[in-house]
């Protein structure tokens, strides 16, 4: 293998300046492990006058896609522009002229990851995109290589950074949820539209690509069910933190008897439980396998130099793979087939938060209308509001079927003495009272 391997790099905004600045600093380090430099040698961008965050020779970037991806000295490309029909063109341009590719879209991974596994398996090329859930966490590897004994039958994490700081700051620093918001695109960790994020789909897409790992079994986006954060009040984390409980945008996926759950929505965490600890843009993902039982992998999951980290990574396999003369991918054949668990087998907890007429008697209604579904309580707080006309009642159930508990919320709303459902989420722990 020659002396050095090339890179061409497609996009130099947050996660492109990281690459470059991660691949001159560790220069050496990667010069010792790999026996060869690491050079990138041109890089797509749309705007040349554009200010970078980044020392870079000006000759290097072109707004030409073509300069990177025919350029036969290139080996490796390493796509971080983001969107998904241009760069899902230049992956599979870049796989017909034989170069690797590694790439942080978890946008186009979650949609055309089985395809472009596909091209780059017919072209002989690695695919890598460690850095497409959860940032600087290799969760990935951890699954794929770490875990490839196991049977995983859960996994749960926090996987977005902007959802999880905005959450944090509401809930710590009484940050409004805009300023929150508005800091985490400051700071770099929301997507150039943050609609993505904070609506809970940059997750989902997450979800998606780690179902398809960990459960060996094809996942589409469409299977995740999505809810964001947007309709989260401050209410609902004071009276969940009352009652011993954080709010998390949790992504949650388990896979039993070929049966599939996964979605992701906010959920309130009893404290003792490890996710809630997970505070600002870090990311955690707590894996349950057969034999390894609970593993937690935590660490940044977002921003410049953590997503750098897991791409320069990607980078590093992919040479080592070139003097191998292997190709490698961070796929499992999809071998279980798969169903998606129906509404009478996923069981959770749930947290209400209701306005009703206080007058006598309301809430031992509302008690036998849950009762009647199967469904307790165990835990309530009732508050008096408008001088005593109405009550603010918050309960949170045991454990339920989902079924169960849509009908009795259905009924719920129909009830004369119910003024309005605020909010209900899912619960997940126990918390110490
Ligand atoms: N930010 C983060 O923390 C993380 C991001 N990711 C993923 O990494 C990818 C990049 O994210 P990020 O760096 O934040 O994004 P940015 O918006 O900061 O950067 C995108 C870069 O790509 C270039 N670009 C975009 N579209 C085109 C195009 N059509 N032609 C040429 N150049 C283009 C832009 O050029 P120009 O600068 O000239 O505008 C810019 O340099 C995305 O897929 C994102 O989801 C993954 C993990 C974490
Ligand atoms: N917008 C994403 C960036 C990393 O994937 C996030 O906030 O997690």
């Amino acid at each position: 293998m020659s002396e050095k391997v090339t890179v061409g790099l497609l996009g130099l905004g947050v996660v492109g300046s990281g690459v470059i600045k991660l691949i001159e600093n560790h220069q050496q380090k990667l010069a010792h492990q790999l026996g060869c430099n690491v050079q990138v040698k041109r890089v797509l961008v749309r705007d040349l006058d554009k200010s970078r965050d980044v020392d870079i020779e000006e000759d290097l970037l072109t707004t030409n896609p073509d300069d990177v991806l025919n350029d036969p000295d290139i080996d490796v490309i390493v796509e971080v522009m983001g969107g998904v029909n241009e760069a899902k063109d230049y992956i599979l341009k870049a796989f017909t002229s034989k170069k690797h590719v590694v790439s942080a879209n978890k946008d186009l991974v979650a949609l055309h990851g089985p395809e472009l596994q596909d091209a780059a398996t017919h072209n002989k090329c690695d695919f890598y995109y460690e850095a497409s859930v959860a940032g600087g966490i290799p969760i990935l590897r951890g699954i794929v290589d770490g875990l490839s004994s196991d049977r995983i039958q859960k996994v749960m994490g926090i996987v977005n950074g902007t959802t999880n700081y905005i959450l944090t700051q509401m809930d710590s620093e009484g940050v409004s949820y805009e300023n929150a918001l508005k800091e985490a695109q400051e700071l770099g960790f929301a997507e150039a539209d943050p609609t993505s994020d904070v609506e809970g789909l940059d997750a989902a897409r997450k979800m998606a690509i780690l179902g398809r790992l960990a459960f060996s079994t094809p996942v589409d986006l469409e299977d995740v069910e999505v809810s964001g954060i947007k309709g989260i009040e401050l209410e609902d984390l004071q009276y969940g933190d009352q009652l011993g409980y954080t709010m998390k945008l949790i992504g949650y996926a388990n896979f039993d008897n070929h049966e599939l759950e996964i979605n992701v929505q906010p959920t309130l965490l009893a404290k003792s439980h490890p996710l809630a600890a997970v505070k600002n843009e870090f990311n955690a993902v707590y894996v349950y396998g057969d034999a390894v039982g609970e593993t937690m992998f935590y660490g940044p999951g977002a921003g410049s130099l953590p997503t750098a980290t897991a791409i320069v990574s990607d980078v590093v396999t992919v040479i080592k793979n070139m003097r191998l003369g292997v190709t490698g991918n961070q796929f499992v054949e999809p071998h279980f087939k798969k169903e998606l668990k129906t509404s009478d087998k996923r069981y959770a907890q749930y947290y209400v938060r209701l306005f009703a007429k206080d007058e006598a008697g309301v809430f031992s209604t509302i008690s036998a209308l849950f009762h009647d579904q199967d469904i307790s309580f165990k835990r309530i707080l009732q508050t008096p509001v408008n001088k005593g006309e109405v009550a603010e009642i918050i309960f949170i159930t045991h454990q339920t079927s989902l079924e169960n508990f849509q009908q009795a919320l259905e009924k719920l709303e129909s009830l004369d003495a119910v003024l309005e459902v605020k909010s209900y989420y899912k619960v997940e722990g126990d918390a110490i009272s």
